[in-house]
């Protein structure tokens, strides 16, 4: 059964005016290896921790601010929650289809809250912390290409033609802002479209940024804004020491105007000084060590890498339940092509690179777990193919193919053939990440071992769902397993709300 909302009455929760204040144990395990009788053993030992969270209940008014705006993402995520909040409905070929927020974790997926006369309950994801309604974002953003959005969306070929009409009076008079733009860190094919850029020093750069924000946010009068890149791919920045590998040294090099400072990462440092949290959509590594370090000092939210939305996001699943059955990848070949600007830009070797590391790094954790199947070090063979095929346009085709030995030196051999309209799985990812990365910055916790309340860390591993390659704080175990991911954003929520992690034992019933 489904239900529409719910509250929690217990004496570890206490919803006031302003919170939502929640104390949950913690049960995790604490191991150690030890010398006993003589041989080395590992004990594991059960442990307890009390935590506190408070939830600010106040739901700001969300300014979202995407680099890339005109792009097909950024265009069609636009359009979607124009049409949801217009309630707009349109012919296609099949039916008079209905806007709605399919593919978003937050607003189309649910969760059980227990049982009742021997029923399973539900209820909606978002039911379980008052979150933003999407329906309430005011868009803004940056764009190397000057064109308005309903004439983005027209170019990204994404929307039916009968809900593009619809959309066009609502999109027409949004217009990108100049943007940031460095053609040695994407595909020269992108040049033709470079005619709305920020000109300057990389400081004067990085300050204009600023500014638009300020002004975005002074203008359409929102409490909050979260800056999202859905920009193309960027080519690796180096890391080197004295250029980005410390705060000083990063900063230093904008003043320098370092050319190996790229285009993302001062964005990035923008936001991060005016403390907006700044999510990356892409692969390459916005995220350089003094960045990362600069977010720490200013404890503000960054989060990514390249949003995990069709063929990855399968694998992260797939890989997971051979793993998890005891069968062992031995050769996991992805090939897809698409025929969007984004395909035309990893068309480019050091922008695909990018794309290839986040697109292989998927499955190490998964890999590394089982000790049964892997020697240490071993690894399935494993391939990243893309091409660019225009005729496709944003309709990526994706196959797949995994080889995994079985029982008795057996071989099976999952071939997969998976259709992914990349803009409409992107999209409701997109609305996911910043939803809940404003969320996590009305969470505040403590432990019993700590004096005061503190937020998350600043990077924000809680995203690590909708990304392939999760950013996480140095020494912190990287989960790709879509499962464990899912769960871990669940629980933690619950935990906001006094509830036990799902563990799916129903012991009632057993
Ligand atoms: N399913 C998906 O669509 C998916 C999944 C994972 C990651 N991504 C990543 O999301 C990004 C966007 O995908 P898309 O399909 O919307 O691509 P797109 O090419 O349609 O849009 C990118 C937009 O960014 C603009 N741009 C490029 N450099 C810029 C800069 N420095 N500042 C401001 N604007 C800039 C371009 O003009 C373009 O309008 C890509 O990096 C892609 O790899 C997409
Ligand atoms: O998320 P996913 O479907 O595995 O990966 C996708 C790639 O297969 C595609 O080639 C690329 O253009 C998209 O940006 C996205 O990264």
């Amino acid at each position: 059964m489904f239900i529409e909302s719910f509250k929690v009455e217990s004496p570890n929760v206490e919803y006031t005016e302003n919170e939502i204040h929640s104390v949950y144990t913690y049960e995790t395990t604490e191991l150690v290896h030890e010398n006993r009788k003589g041989t080395y053993q590992w004990i594991v030992k059960p442990k307890s921790v009390k935590y506190e969270f408070k939830t600010d209940v106040h739901v700001p008014k969300l300014g979202v601010m995407l680099v890339g705006w005109g792009g097909n993402n950024g265009s069609t995520l636009t359009a979607g929650v124009i049409a949801n909040r217009e309630g707009i409905s349109w012919a296609t070929k099949d039916k008079v289809q209905q806007a709605n927020y399919f593919g978003s974790l937050t607003q189309a997926s649910s969760i059980r809250v227990g049982s009742f006369n021997g029923e399973e309950i539900y209820a909606p994801f978002k039911s379980l912390l008052p979150m933003v309604n999407p329906d309430d974002i005011v868009f803004g953003g940056w764009d190397i290409s000057d064109m308005n959005l309903a004439d983005a969306m027209a170019r990204a070929r994404v929307l039916d033609i009968d809900l593009q009409k619809q959309l066009r009076p609502y999109m027409e008079s949004m217009v990108p802002l100049p943007g940031i733009y460095d053609p040695d860190f994407i595909a020269a094919n992108q040049g033709s479209r470079a005619n709305n850029v920020i000109k300057g020093t990389k400081q004067e750069q990085v300050q204009q940024i600023i500014k638009d924000i300020r002004e975005f946010k002074e203008k359409n009068k929102v409490d909050k804004v979260v800056v999202l890149w859905t920009a193309n791919t960027e080519r690796y920045s180096n890391v080197m020491e004295g250029l980005n590998d410390t705060v000083e040294n990063l900063l230093g090099s904008v003043d320098k105007n370092e050319a190996e400072i790229s285009p993302s990462t001062l964005y990035a440092i923008a936001c991060v000084m005016e403390n907006v949290p700044f999510i990356n959509g892409s692969p390459q590594n916005t995220f350089v060590p003094g960045l990362i370090d600069l977010a720490i000092r200013r404890n503000t939210l960054i989060g990514g890498d390249d949003f995990k939305s069709g063929q990855t996001k399968m694998k992260s699943v797939l890989v997971d339940f051979l793993v998890g059955a005891g069968i062992k990848p031995t050769s996991i070949v992805s090939y897809n092509h698409l025929g969007n600007n984004d395909g035309m830009n990893l068309s480019a070797p050091q922008t695909f690179r990018s794309k290839e590391i986040s697109k292989s790094n998927v499955v190490d954790d998964m890999v590394s777990s089982n000790g049964i199947l892997f020697e240490p070090g071993e690894h399935p063979d494993h391939v990243v193919v893309i091409k660019y095929v225009p005729y496709v346009a944003d309709s990526k085709r994706a196959m797949d193919e995994y080889t995994s030995e079985i029982f008795l030196g057996g071989r099976n051999t999952i071939v997969m053939h998976n259709t992914c309209e990349d803009s409409l799985l992107a999209a409701p990812i997109i609305l996911d990440l910043v939803l809940l990365a404003e969320l996590s910055t009305r969470i505040q916790l403590k432990s019993e071992d700590e004096g005061k309340f503190h937020s998350f860390h600043p990077v924000a591993t809680i995203l690590s769902y909708l990304t392939k390659a999760p950013l996480v704080p140095p020494g912190t175990p990287v989960v790709n397993a879509l499962s464990k991911q899912r769960a871990m954003l669940e629980n933690i929520l619950r935990a906001c709300v006094g509830l036990a992690p799902e563990n799916n034992m129903i012991l009632e019933y057993k």
